[in-house]
């Protein structure tokens, strides 16, 4: 794979504060809150691939192993709340995370845990990412959920769901296994983030001055949530982040 440049941004630079006092007193009603997810897992697992789907509905043609971190955001209707959820896509690989680990866990809202379901070595590994979490002290009360991706390569899969399952409910983790490649998919994705959106609405997030007059930052997609959680299938949320705004 080829690489991506280190620390790229999808959002646009023309979401800077305005100087017009009215577009003031709009950024102030319009304050959106801010969630910063990062997502982690052994390298190819499809980390990129994931976040991609979920913010711009799409399966990337080509992909590159990322260098450091990756921003990818998306603006959430919860419940008639506008959510911003900020995605850390990370590295896989260490070479590529060495300088940038300490920027990964700060002030983390909520963490995703991926793995390939068609290589039980990323499964394995995951005993080590979890470790790595609890080294950089993050509180136990932030959401985790597990992913097992490329569920589309049904005749490779190595990884057993019972397995999962189990180990899962060991950290106390939903599990979700999907695919960011399968079109058909593409809703469950969603359906993982929002599961977070849920969570973390009750949480105290960063807010965003980055606020343009028409209410939304440019390029950021905004969906409705239609159903709560609980009538999707998913888990009931219930819990409360106590984090400290984000400086970084
Ligand atoms: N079949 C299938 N392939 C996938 C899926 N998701 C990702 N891939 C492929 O897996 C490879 C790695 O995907 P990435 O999303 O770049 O993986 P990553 O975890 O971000 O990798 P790093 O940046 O190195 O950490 C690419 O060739 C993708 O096309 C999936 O759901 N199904």
């Amino acid at each position: 794979m080829e690489e991506k440049n280190m620390m790229t941004e999808t959002h646009s630079a023309s979401n800077s504060p305005s100087k017009d006092p009215s577009v003031t007193v709009i950024e102030k009603q319009t304050q959106r809150r801010i969630f910063k997810i990062i997502v982690i897992g052994d390298s190819n697992v499809g980390k990129t691939c994931l976040t991609y789907r979920f913010c711009t509905g799409k399966f990337p043609d080509k992909t590159e192993a990322t260098i450091g971190v990756d921003f990818r955001e998306r603006t959430v209707d919860v419940d008639g709340e506008q959510i911003k959820l900020q995605l850390w896509d990370t590295a896989g690989q260490e070479r590529f995370r060495k300088s940038m680990v300490q920027h990964y866990y700060r002030n983390v809202h909520a963490v995703v845990f991926v793995y390939d379901v068609t290589k039980m070595s990323s499964f394995e590994n995951m005993p080590g990412w979890i470790e790595e979490c609890d080294r950089h002290n993050l509180n136990l009360e932030i959401p985790r959920i597990l992913v097992g991706n490329k569920c589309d390569m049904t005749d490779k899969v190595a990884v057993n769901t019972n397995l999962a399952q189990k180990f899962a409910d060991s950290h106390t983790m939903p599990l979700f296994e999907t695919s960011a490649k399968d079109e058909e998919k593409a809703n469950h994705i969603d359906a993982i983030f929002l599961t977070l959106a849920h969570k973390l609405k009750n949480s105290k997030p960063m807010m965003s001055p980055f606020v343009g007059p028409g209410g939304y930052p440019n390029n950021v997609q905004v969906v409705t949530v239609g159903k709560s959680p609980e009538s999707r299938g998913l888990q009931k949320m219930s819990t409360e982040d106590k984090q400290d705004q984000c400086s970084c």
